[in-house]
């Protein structure tokens, strides 16, 4: 699965090298390089089952997870996108496992889901997330990145467009329940789902979470002003602001949340609109990854 568009064209450029380490192994191969997710989705799952190849980011990865969950089809990643947080974390670089897979040596491992569900005033819809979403600000910067300078790297590009957005950031009046305990209620900054650490090119916005335990995390900014935002961020991009006054964190089965007002949402990267409801839960195991071989 070639998605051209991942990493600003990356994906495309590398992909001769992707097809020669194909092509040396002997490897027989059906190659998937559409322009929407939609039709990618549509060949993946009128082909049998066996291993898939995701050349691209963590987006290009979830727009198949309908045609692999429940261990249906093994995905093994080539983390060629802008941000690749998923790969990052499981410390995939370049061609990812590839060599690993080809030579028969890669390990299989079982990793969470999430299934979410959301409604708003464009409708309601469902989706399956490897990594996790992000309500308020976190969705409004996302929605700025593609307009900042291409040859920012990842987490460059993402404090740009969190600076660049800060002057719209507001408040929204919210309420989030993690199996069904209030976690956060009254004014809302952000609220993140997270199965995956990490979002942004490497924001470490849920340090404590770990895909393969069954559980998704929630982190919520509550009424954080425009002024300490900033300082905030780069906090998050160590991964140490769970300890501050401003920020609330549980782990569990599912998570609702609801809004006075619709606040944007973006899923796994991709901004989908305005929601005023969202449900998730963690379907534990239901993704098959294929990874490097462990050494020892
Ligand atoms: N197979 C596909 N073909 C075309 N477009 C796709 C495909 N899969 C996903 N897309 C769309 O392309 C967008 C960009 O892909 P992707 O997220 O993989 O790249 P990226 O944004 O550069 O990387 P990252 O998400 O790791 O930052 C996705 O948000 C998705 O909507």
């Amino acid at each position: 699965m070639l998605n051209p568009a991942a990493g600003h064209g990356r994906a495309s450029r590398e992909w001769p090298q992707v097809e020669a380490l194909l092509r040396a192994s002997g490897t027989s191969f059906s190659l998937i390089r559409e322009s929407t997710r939609e039709r990618a989705l549509a060949r993946l799952r009128a082909l049998p089952p066996g291993p898939v190849v995701a050349v691209g980011g963590d987006g290009t990865a979830g727009a198949l997870l309908p045609a692999l969950a429940a261990g249906q089809r093994p995905l093994a990643l080539v983390p060629l996108g802008t941000g690749n947080d998923f790969a990052g974390w499981l410390g995939l670089h370049g061609l990812g496992c590839l060599p690993d897979l080809l030579a028969g040596r890669a390990q299989a491992r079982r990793l969470d889901l999430l299934r979410v569900q959301w409604q708003g005033p464009q409708g309601s819809g469902e989706r399956l997330l490897m990594n996790g979403l992000g309500m308020g600000f976190d969705a409004q910067l996302t929605a700025a990145l593609p307009r900042a300078p291409g040859w920012l790297p990842g987490q460059a590009r993402y404090l740009w467009a969190a600076l660049g957005t800060l002057a719209q950031m507001r408040l929204h009046q919210g309420a989030v329940r993690v199996d069904g305990q209030v976690l956060s209620s009254g004014p809302t900054c952000l609220c993140a789902v997270m199965n995956g650490t990490r979002y942004g090119g490497g924001f470490l916005i849920s340090p404590e979470s770990d895909p393969a335990d069954g559980r998704l995390n929630v982190v919520v900014g509550q009424s954080l002003s425009r002024a300490r935002l900033p300082a905030m961020m780069l906090k998050v991009a160590q991964g140490r602001h769970l300890a501050a006054a401003q920020v609330v964190h549980a782990t569990g089965q599912t998570a609702a949340v609801t809004w006075q007002e619709p606040a944007w949402l973006h899923l796994d990267g991709d901004v989908v609109g305005e929601v005023t409801s969202l449900q998730a839960e963690v379907l534990p195991g239901a993704l098959t990854l294929l990874g490097p071989a462990r050494s020892g």
